[in-house]
Formats: structure tokens, C-alpha cells, sequence
């Protein structure tokens, strides 16, 4: 095998698998045919004025998955090497450094990163070297599903039928066999050094023994979803009492998964089992609303700052940092919003229902702008995604495309009566309420004093009055609703 070849640099980015990775797949080609060396690399970027660097939960998230990739890469004889820096002049510096003659990348949504491939290419294609980005987290590339008269869709619905309406998302590939290492090694960082994972104070103990990063965790995750538990998503998906989602968000955000892997397992999965149709069909709609995320971020790059409805530029919001603490801590006084919030501190993640709830609260009952929690959940989830999160945010502000409107305000009581109707949920993440009865749980504070007494609950002390009155933020947000849409109109 000839080793002399001027090698191929993979960078990964957000798509940290070996398994369907188009830009992985084609580096090991050219291996398989004539030996050319595959280097992969990671990039820390550490500044550069992006405002959506990985998150601390994001970060925790990413070292793990950094891991296991690079064991991974390490059996099939070629390490995975680790720089920081601005990506153009790391990768120009690589180049220098191994006589590279090509990169191969899978692309990475966000204005910013979109940004940052053009320099990358323009740098790189400077001095002859072939830039070579491919698609690896959507089903389908941006741009190919648009309405009748060629713009983009706005409203989910339609938008899913055409994306139905399309041949099959191309089938994914096996993960390479085998590839050839560059003749002479390559330094690397190391990962222990990057500081990703928390020491002082170690925060992170519940994300610890929550998850497991890595592609091998996504696949057996899957198959375990499949396997069963997706028969009923249908019905379950909205009770976050009872786990019923499939929890792959973190995985599909770094990538170690990807949206046609799951296409393709969940279709085979119905076709095998038919009890399992109904409840992979809903299944996979979820994964279109990825995907209508993911493409209306690439059609409106200002979507994480900038409310589509332009009318919402001149809310009312108001600043009150108190109530945004209380709401991040989960000390709000409505169980499921406190619920909500601490599942998000202790584990990463929040059950979609939830997070419509805590979400609509944060907007309308305190009327504090959308931008302030998808900074935090940016900061909190371990699945942060830049256009999921923003698309979703903007949805419950009803700025979004295909938004709730703003009048409908979710009533938290209601809510989680509905939702988490034994307030198994409640109990969980609010163990002060833990021995409240159902009827109770998720309005303590019109709980009796004896009820109250013989739960162990001290309003005030142990556990928050509302900080707000529901009845009374509602009012309150629909006049300011209604001061926009007279001056916007
Ligand atoms: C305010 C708010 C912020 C959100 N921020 C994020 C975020 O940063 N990252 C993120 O991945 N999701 C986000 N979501 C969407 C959704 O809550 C999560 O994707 C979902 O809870 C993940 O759990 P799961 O993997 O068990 O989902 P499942 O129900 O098993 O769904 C499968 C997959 O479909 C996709 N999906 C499901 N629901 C949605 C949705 N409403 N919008 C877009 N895609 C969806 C996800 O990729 C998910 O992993 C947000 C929702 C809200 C209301």
C-alpha cells in the first residue's frame, strides 16, 4: 500500500459518527482504492465572536462523544487529531503540516457556521487545496423542498407532505472498515485539556448518570425505541410521567446518529411489525419538524435573534431579573414549570410538552422576551440545537413560522392536570411536593392547611406561592398583544 499520497483531511464537526457519514464514507473510498491516508480532525473554536459556541451542557456532552470517537477512529488505524483555533487557519496550517490535497466536511447549520465554511473554502481553495462539504444531518438538503411557486414553506403541514412526496432519503452507509493512517503522525491536543466537563464546582453528576454520548449509546437507543416503546408514541408522546419519547435529541444534535439512519430503521420497523406503523408515522413527523427547523434556518439566517413576525420587534417585554432567576431555578411556584426547569438542571434535557409549558410561561405570564430562554436552554440542554431551539422558541412566542398564536396562552395548573394527571412528573423533579395527592400537586398554594401540614409542605420555606397569578399575566400579556397588533398593523 502506497503511504506517500498526499492525504485527505476529514473534519468532523457535528456529525461525530462513523456509520452515514457521507464526507467519512468518501475519505474511505479513496482508501479502499489506492491507499490515500484519511487524517481526522476535530477543531475547538474558541471565540471568533460566534455567540452559539457549544453551551456548558453542549460542552460536557461533546467530550464524551469526542471520546468515543476517537476510540473508535484509533481501530480503524487512523487517530482522530485535536487543534483549537479559528478553523481556516488550523485546516491551512494541517494542510502545510501533512501536504493535504483535500478536506472533506459534512456541512453545519447556523449563519455562523455557514460563515465560516465560506472562508474555510475561499482560504483553502486559495492554495489549491479541494473543499468538499456534504449533507449528513438532514434528510434532505435545504432548498430541495419548496412550495409550488418556489418559495420556501412556511407552515409545517405542507411542507411535511412535500417532504412525503419525495423519492426516499438515499439509504445509509456502513461505517468504513479500515483507514489508512498519514506516514508520518499527526500531533494532536489533548482532550483532557480542552477543560470541556466541569471540575470546580462539578455540575454535571446528573448529566453523569443520565446519558451516555457516543454513536454505539444512539444506535442501541434506537433499536431499543423501535423495538417497542414506539408503538405507543402516538398516545405518549405529550406525558412527560411517562418516558415515552425516544430521547435521541442530544445524539442527532452532535450528529452521532442522523435523521435518514432513523428514517430507514423506523420504516423497516413498521414494515416488519405492523402494530408499530401508527406510532413510527408520528415518530418521523417529529423528525420533520427537525427538518422544517433546519431549513427555515437556512432561509432566514437572523431566525435565533430576529422574530420572523416582524411586529414582535416592538413587544412590550419587560426586564425583570428576579423572575427570570426564579424561572430558571425552578422556583416559580407552578409545579410543572419548576418540574420542567429542574429536569433541564439535573439532566440536560426536558420533555417537549414541558417545554412548550415552561416556555409559554417565561413568555406570556412574565412576558420576558423569547431570546432570554433559548439563551438559556441553549446553555442547559444537552440537545441544544441552533435551529431547533430558535424555530421552537419563535413557535411558542407565536412569532415563529407555523406559530401557536400569541393569544393562546397555556395555563399551567391546567396543564399539568392534563399532562401529568397522577403528578408522578411533579414528584420526580419537586421532591418538596412529594407527598402532596393528586388533586393538590399542581396547585399547592389552594391546598388546605392540613393537606398541606400532613404533606410536609411550608409554602414560603420549602416550596414558592406563584410569583405570578396565572388569571392575571394572562390579562396582562394580551394587552400587550393587543398594543402590537394595533401599532404593528
Ligand atoms: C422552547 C423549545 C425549545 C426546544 N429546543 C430544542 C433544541 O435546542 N434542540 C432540539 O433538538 N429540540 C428542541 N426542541 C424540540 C423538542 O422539545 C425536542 O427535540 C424533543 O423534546 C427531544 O426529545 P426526543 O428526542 O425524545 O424527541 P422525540 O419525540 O422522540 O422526537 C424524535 C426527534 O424529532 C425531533 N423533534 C421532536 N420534537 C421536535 C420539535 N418540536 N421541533 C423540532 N424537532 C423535534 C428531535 O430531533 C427528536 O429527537 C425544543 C422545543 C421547545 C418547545
Amino acid at each position: 500500500m502506497k503511504t506517500d499520497q498526499a492525504p485527505i483531511l476529514v473534519w468532523f464537526r457535528t456529525d461525530l459518527r462513523l456509520a452515514d457519514n457521507p464526507a467519512l464514507t468518501a475519505a474511505a473510498t479513496a482508501t479502499a482504492q489506492d491507499g490515500t491516508p484519511v487524517i481526522p480532525v476535530y477543531i475547538r473554536e474558541e471565540d471568533g465572536g460566534d455567540p452559539w459556541l457549544p453551551g456548558g451542557a453542549s460542552r460536557w456532552w461533546l467530550h464524551g462523544s469526542l471520546e468515543r470517537l476517537g476510540k473508535a477512529l484509533e481501530t480503524l488505524g487512523s487517530p482522530l487529531v485535536l487543534r483549537s483555533g479559528d478553523p481556516a487557519t488550523v485546516l491551512e496550517s494541517l494542510v502545510e503540516e501533512t501536504g493535504a490535497q483535500a478536506v472533506l466536511c459534512n456541512r453545519r447549520a447556523g449563519p455562523s457556521a455557514i460563515a465560516r465554511d465560506r472562508r474555510v473554502g475561499k482560504r483553502l481553495t486559495a492554495r489549491g487545496v479541494t473543499v468538499h462539504p456534504h449533507n449528513a444531518a438532514l434528510l434532505y438538503e435545504p432548498g430541495t423542498i419548496r412550495t409550488k411557486s418556489d418559495t420556501p414553506f412556511r407552515v409545517f403541514t405542507p411542507f411535511w407532505k412535500a417532504l412525503l412526496s419525495m423519492p426516499e432519503p438515499p439509504r445509509p452507509t456502513r461505517a468504513p472498515s479500515g483507514l489508512t493512517p498519514p506516514a508520518k503522525p499527526v500531533s494532536s491536543e489533548s482532550l483532557k485539556d480542552w477543560g470541556l466537563r466541569p471540575t470546580a464546582p462539578d455540575w454535571a453528576g446528573g448529566l453523569r448518570a443520565r446519558w451516555t454520548p457516543g454513536e454505539e449509546a444512539a444506535r442501541e437507543r434506537l433499536a431499543e425505541f423501535l423495538d417497542g416503546p414506539v408503538a405507543v408514541y402516538a398516545t405518549e408522546r405529550d406525558r412527560p410521567d411517562h418516558d415515552g419519547t425516544s430521547t435521541l435529541s442530544p445524539h442527532l444534535a452532535f450528529g452521532e446518529i442522523g435523521p435518514r439512519q432513523i428514517w430507514h430503521a423506523a420504516r423497516h420497523a413498521a414494515a416488519q411489525r405492523h402494530e408499530l406503523a401508527s406510532g413510527a408515522e408520528a415518530f418521523l413527523r417529529e423528525l420533520g419538524w427537525r427538518e422544517f427547523n433546519h431549513h427555515m434556518l437556512r432561509e432566514e439566517p437572523d431566525l435565533p435573534d430576529t422574530p420572523l413576525d416582524a411586529r414582535f420587534v416592538h413587544f412590550p417585554w419587560r426586564k425583570d431579573e428576579s423572575a427570570l432567576h426564579a424561572w430558571q431555578r425552578g422556583r416559580t411556584g407552578y409545579p410543572i414549570v419548576d418540574a420542567g426547569m429542574r429536569q433541564l438542571w439535573r439532566t440536560g434535557w426536558m420533555h417537549n410538552r414541558v417545554r412548550m409549558i415552561v416556555g409559554s410561561f417565561l413568555i406570556k405570564d412574565l412576558l420576558i422576551p423569547w431570546q432570554e430562554g433559548e439563551a438559556w436552554f441553549w446553555d442547559t440542554l444537552v440537545d441544544a440545537d441552533i435551529a431547533n431551539n430558535a424555530g421552537n422558541w419563535q413557535w411558542v412566542a407565536g412569532c415563529g413560522a407555523d406559530a401557536a398564536p400569541f393569544f393562546r396562552v397555556f395555563n399551567p395548573i391546567l396543564q399539568g392536570e392534563k399532562f401529568d394527571p397522577e403528578g408522578d412528573y411533579v414528584r420526580r423533579f419537586v421532591p418538596e411536593l412529594a407527598k402532596l395527592p393528586s388533586r393538590w400537586i399542581h396547585k399547592p398554594w389552594q391546598a388546605p392547611d392540613g393537606v398541606l401540614r400532613e404533606a410536609g409542605v411550608r409554602l414560603d420555606r420549602d416550596y414558592p406561592r406563584p410569583i405570578v397569578d396565572h388569571g392575571a399575566a394572562r390579562d396582562r400579556a394580551l394587552a400587550a398583544f393587543g398594543h402590537i397588533k394595533t401599532s404593528g398593523d
